[in-house]
């Protein structure tokens, strides 16, 4: 759903300060600063880097020189980021403005009790300290953000009076922070809560755009809170990924709301952040793995599950034993192999990254077509040896049509046009198995496939741009699948795509971690699909087509029609599939296929 002119939403990432800080077993640097990778690639806009505190109250954050020094972090301060550190003290800005820092943050409580247990001062000396922080940071060039801390309640003193954090929101804003984040550090606020204090600052004069919401879960309220403080006019959320986090100095206190969690609900409802929801939800599954938590995301969890193959077997699991392969035909940079009503077509050029001559692409094109029409064939795989899928187009010198013009560029067009269409138009079940990385009309080959598996170090490269082409012939299947927007921008960026990210986006079913185990993936999955019939596999490819070229048109309509009556036909596979049913027996359509006599017409 899309509702036009919602106010968008600016997401705070806290994961690698807030939510890391209180973890005990110490998180090696490498980790943390590939989390600030990842996170700075599903586009947040602010990512809190660290704290600059003493080693000896945090002891998970000592690491904080490593991490401002890194040269992957300077860079990405060179960018539109922001890159707040925590800087409690003095000396710790000094080591800021040393590492080039832009940004700090400043932390007060608002209540008596968590102010002495956490910066070890009163609220006055806490506001007093922040006030000289931020006035040197400010006198450097250093944007400040604030926080109040304890705006509901604080675990020493209970309740927090809304006039306390409204003196501290005014304190913090006079000392120079754009933005004061209100901090329900201990997560008993519910969104009644919320309401009345957003009200009560914004009733004194508070600028809405000058207030940020940072929710803790730990009863439960933080995403209907971030929504209620939404509703208030708040614009900017703290938030981290998995839920990292918890406060050292107050027990119990949970994570911080999910980004994954706040994303989903705002694009839910049409509300953009800028985000990119299934990358965040790989970098949310990936740092839970790392350090051994339970994903503290319900969205991302169940993402992560939605997006998981069916397939999480082990290679050399002794239940799923290697199909036998046997090595039918060798020519012209094809091999062919086959396994009952399979038939794998392995491109055999690696020292040429499998890189499409004509009389491949030919010879590619008769085999897909007659495997087409075999009826004892039902899946058609195709897959490359050596490092690479397949680098597209040949541009040898000598062999390519490239810059020749007239009927070298017109047969160059029907082969390439002739090979995708053979493919997409087969009524098998077409399978790329990407071996490596593909470029150009390989990632036509792989994308005018129905199903994909891959190894962990393929990716897509659409190149033309780089050599002054185009993707002309495999733009067809490459717009379908990837969608509009994505397409346009890896064909004008040139950048490779990894497997993550096609996965992430539904494109990769299957990931492997190399050739061998994709190949055991391969085998496991064509097992698999012997639970479905040739025909009615025909058929759903149909329906699909149909959905997507004719959708809501007469077209589909028809095409429908034309489908329902052959599959309820005396003689088509339902009638076998339906009866063994009510026989209570499953069919393997493989053997069926294998079993027949006569072709079916
Ligand atoms: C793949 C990397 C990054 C590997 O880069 P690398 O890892 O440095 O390895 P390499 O460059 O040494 O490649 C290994 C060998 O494969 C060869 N090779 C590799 N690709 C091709 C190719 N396409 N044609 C002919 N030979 C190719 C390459 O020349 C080399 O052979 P050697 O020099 O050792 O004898 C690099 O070689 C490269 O950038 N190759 C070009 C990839 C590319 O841009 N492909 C797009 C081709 S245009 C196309 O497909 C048009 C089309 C079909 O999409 C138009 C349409 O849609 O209508």
């Amino acid at each position: 759903m899309t509702v036009k002119n919602l106010p968008a939403v600016r997401v705070v990432e806290v994961g690698p300060r807030d939510g890391l800080q209180n973890i005990q077993d110490s998180i090696p640097t490498s980790t943390k600063l590939q989390l600030i990778r990842r996170l700075e690639e599903t586009g947040l806009g602010t990512i809190e880097l660290t704290s600059v505190v003493s080693p000896r109250i945090i002891p998970q954050l000592a690491d904080c020189r490593d991490i401002l020094g890194d040269e992957r972090v300077k860079e990405m301060t060179g960018k539109e980021l922001r890159l707040p550190v925590l800087v409690p003290t003095v000396k710790g800005l000094d080591i800021a403005i040393e590492y080039g820092v832009k940004e700090i943050a400043v932390f007060i409580s608002a209540t008596e009790g968590f102010s002495k247990a956490n910066i070890n001062c009163t609220v006055e000396q806490g506001i007093e300290r922040a006030r000289n922080v931020a006035s040197l940071a400010l006198q450097s060039n250093i944007a400040v953000r604030g926080y109040v801390s304890c705006i509901f309640a604080d675990p020493y003193d209970g309740p927090t009076q809304p006039e306390s954090v409204l003196r501290c929101v005014k304190e913090l804003l006079y000392a120079g922070c754009y933005e004061v984040s209100l901090g329900d550090t201990l997560g008993v606020g519910s969104p009644s809560n919320v309401r009345g204090l957003v009200t009560f600052l914004l009733e004194n004069d508070i600028p809405r755009e000058k207030l940020a919401g940072h929710f803790h879960d730990t009863y439960g309220q933080a995403v209907a809170n971030v929504w209620e403080a939404y509703n208030c006019g708040l614009q900017v959320f703290d938030s981290s990924v998995a839920g990292l986090g918890g406060c050292p100095f107050a027990p119990g206190a949970k994570g911080n709301v999910a980004t994954e969690d706040l994303v989903y609900m705002f694009h839910n409802a049409g509300i953009s952040t800028g985000v990119d929801l299934s990358k965040l939800v790989e970098t949310g599954v990936w740092i839970s793995d790392q350090l051994k938590k339970p994903n503290g995301s319900r969205a991302g969890k169940a993402l992560s599950i939605k997006s998981k193959p069916i397939s999480n077997v082990k290679s050399k699991s002794p239940k799923h034993p290697s199909l036998p392969w046997n090595l039918t035909k060798e020519a012209k940079g094809l091999q062919l192999y086959q396994s009952g009503v399979n038939l794998k077509i392995v491109l055999n050029r690696p020292k040429n990254g499998n890189a499409l001559t004509a009389p491949m692409i030919s010879a590619l094109t008769s085999i897909v077509t007659r495997a087409s029409k075999d009826p004892h064939i039902s899946r058609i795989i195709i897959t490359g040896k050596g490092k690479f899928f397949c680098t597209g187009m040949d541009l040898g010198k000598g062999s390519t049509p490239v810059a020749q013009g007239g009927s070298a560029s017109d047969a160059q067009f029907q082969r390439l046009t002739g090979l995708f269409e053979a493919i997409d138009q087969s009524p098998k079940v077409t399978i790329a198995c990407m071996n490596g990385p593909a470029f150009g009309g390989g990632v036509g080959l792989a994308f005018s496939c129905d199903i994909r598996l891959a190894t962990r170090d393929a990716s897509v490269t659409l190149s033309e741009v780089k050599l002054g082409l185009c993707p002309a012939t495999i733009s067809k299947y490459v717009v379908r699948e990837w969608g509009v927007p994505f397409a346009r921008e890896a064909m004008l960026s040139a950048r490779p795509v990894s497997v993550e990210e096609l996965r992430a986006r539904g494109l990769v079913f299957d990931v492997a971690d190399g050739a061998e185990e994709l190949s055991a993936r391969l085998d496991i999955l064509l097992s698999r699909l012997k639970v479905a019939s040739p025909d009615a596999s025909r058929m759903s490819k149909e329906l699909v087509r149909l959905g997507w070229a004719h959708a809501g048109r007469d077209e589909q309509v028809t095409g429908i029609r034309r489908l329902f009556e052959e599959m309820m036909r005396v003689d088509a596979d339902g009638a076998h599939g339906v009866k063994e049913f009510q026989a209570g027996r499953n069919v393997d359509w493989d053997a069926f296929t294998q079993g027949m006599s006569k072709p079916k017409l």
